[in-house]
C-alpha cells in the first residue's frame, strides 16, 4: 500500500477499492470492462475500445441472460443523460464504481441508489451549457420572429403573390426562466444583450444575480412574454409546467423547452396552444422521444427540434473526451475530475 497521502486519496476516491485493502493487504483493482447503455459518440467507441473491453448492452438480446452472466466483470457504466441506467442493471453490477454520463442530465440515474452504493456519478457540465443556451435563443428567436414560417413563405413562392404575416419583437420584453442552474444563467445572459427585462424562479433566489425573482412558476409565468424551461428534470419537476401555469402566462407567451420533456404536461401544452392560451413553442425535448405527438406536428405556431441542443462537433467532442477522462481516471485509481455525487 502506498504511503504517499494524495495517491491514497485518489485510490480511496475509486468506488472500487476494498478500503479494507487499504490497510497493508492485497489491494483489489477496479476490473477494466466497461458496459456501454446506448450507443454513443463514435469517438468516443473508439477511443474506449482502444483501451478497455466494451460490452453494448444494448446489442444483446437478452440483457437480462447477459448480465446475469457477465455483470460481475463491469467496473464503469458509460452511459447518455437522457437514457441514464436503471436500478435493475446496476443491481446486477456488483464490482460497477462509477457510472459517467454523456450530458449533465441525472434523472434518468437513481442518484440515491448510486449515493448507497458509493458509486460515483460524473456529468459533463461546462461542456454544452453555451450550446444549449443557444440553442435556447434559436428556438426564442424563431419563435417570436416567425423564421421557419418565413422560409417556407419564400420556398413555396408565396412571396410572390402576398404578404408575409407581421411577427413578435424579442428585444426589450419579458423573459422567464425556470431554472437558474449553468444554463439558466447562460440564457439570462445573452437575454442581457437583447436589452431584456429577466425574472427567474429556481429552488432558492440567489441575490447576487441581478434579475427579478419570483417565488413560485406561476408568478413567474405571470412576468413572461417568453417563458423559458431549463430545470433539471426528475421527480421534482415531473410536469410542473401544466394548465395552470399556461393559464397564468399572458396570451401572446411563447412558451421554449430545451430542458426535459417530462418537466411539461404536454398534454395541457397541446391545450394551451389550441386554445390559444399561450401563442406558440419552441421544443427541444419531448415526453416520450423520439415519438412527437401529431398534434404539435400540425401546428405552424411551434418549432420542433430532435433534442440537439448540444450537438455540434465542438461540443460532443468535450463532453466526449470529459467521459473519456472520468473512466480513465477511474480505472487508474484517481479523483474523477467531474463527479457530481
Ligand atoms: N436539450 C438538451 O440536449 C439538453 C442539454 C443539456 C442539458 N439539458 C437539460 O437541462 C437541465 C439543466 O441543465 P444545467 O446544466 O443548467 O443544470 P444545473 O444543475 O446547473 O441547473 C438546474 C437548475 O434547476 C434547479 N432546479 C432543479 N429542480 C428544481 C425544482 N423542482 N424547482 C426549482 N428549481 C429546480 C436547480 O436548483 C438548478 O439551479 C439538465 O438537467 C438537463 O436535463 C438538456
Ligand atoms: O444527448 C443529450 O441528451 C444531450 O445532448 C445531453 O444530455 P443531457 O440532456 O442529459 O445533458
Amino acid at each position: 500500500m502506498s504511503q504517499n497521502p494524495a495517491l491514497k486519496k485518489a485510490l480511496m476516491l475509486s468506488r472500487n477499492i476494498d478500503l479494507a485493502d487499504l490497510t497493508g493487504g492485497i489491494m483489489s483493482q477496479p476490473t477494466q470492462h466497461v458496459l456501454l447503455i446506448a450507443p454513443v459518440m463514435d469517438a468516443l467507441q473508439q477511443q474506449l475500445d482502444t483501451h478497455y473491453t466494451v460490452h453494448r448492452l444494448y446489442q444483446h438480446s437478452d440483457a437480462v441472460a447477459w448480465l446475469a452472466d457477465n455483470g460481475a466483470q463491469i467496473g464503469a457504466v458509460v452511459t447518455r443523460g437522457d437514457i441514464g441506467v436503471t436500478t435493475a442493471v446496476l443491481e446486477n453490477l456488483p464490482q460497477v464504481g462509477v457510472i459517467a454520463i454523456f450530458g449533465v442530465g441525472t434523472d434518468a440515474v437513481d442518484l440515491e441508489y448510486a449515493r448507497r452504493r458509493d458509486i460515483a456519478v460524473t456529468i459533463t457540465a461546462g461542456a454544452l451549457t453555451d450550446d444549449v443556451a443557444d440553442l435556447a435563443f434559436g428556438l426564442l428567436l424563431s419563435s417570436a420572429r416567425q423564421l421557419c414560417q418565413g422560409d417556407r413563405f419564400v420556398r413555396e413562392g408565396r412571396w410572390l403573390k402576398e404578404s408575409s404575416a407581421l411577427a413578435t419583437q424579442v428585444s426589450c420584453k419579458r423573459i422567464g426562466i425556470f431554472g437558474m442552474g449553468n444554463i439558466g444563467r447562460a440564457i439570462a445572459r445573452r437575454a442581457s444583450g437583447f436589452d431584456m427585462e429577466i425574472y427567474y424562479t429556481d429552488r432558492k433566489v440567489d441575490s447576487s444575480l441581478p434579475y427579478h425573482w419570483c417565488e413560485d412558476v406561476l408568478s413567474l409565468a405571470s412576468n413572461s412574454d417568453f417563458f423559458i424551461v431549463a430545470v433539471s428534470g426528475g421527480k421534482a419537476s415531473y410536469g410542473i409546467v401544466n394548465r395552470q401555469v399556461f393559464e397564468a402566462l399572458p396570451k401572446h407567451a411563447l412558451v421554449i423547452n430545451i430542458a426535459r420533456g417530462s418537466i411539461i404536461n404536454e398534454q395541457d401544452l397541446i391545450t394551451a396552444l389550441q386554445n390559444g392560451d399561450i401563442s406558440g413553442a419552441g421544443l427541444d425535448v419531448f415526453a416520450n422521444e423520439p415519438n412527437v405527438p401529431s398534434a404539435l406536428i400540425e401546428m405552424d405556431n411551434v418549432v420542433l427540434q430532435p433534442h440537439v441542443a448540444s450537438a455540434t462537433h465542438e461540443t460532443r467532442q468535450r463532453m466526449s473526451n470529459i467521459v473519456f477522462e472520468n473512466v480513465q481516471a477511474y480505472f487508474n485509481g484517481q479523483i474523477l475530475p467531474h463527479r457530481m455525487n
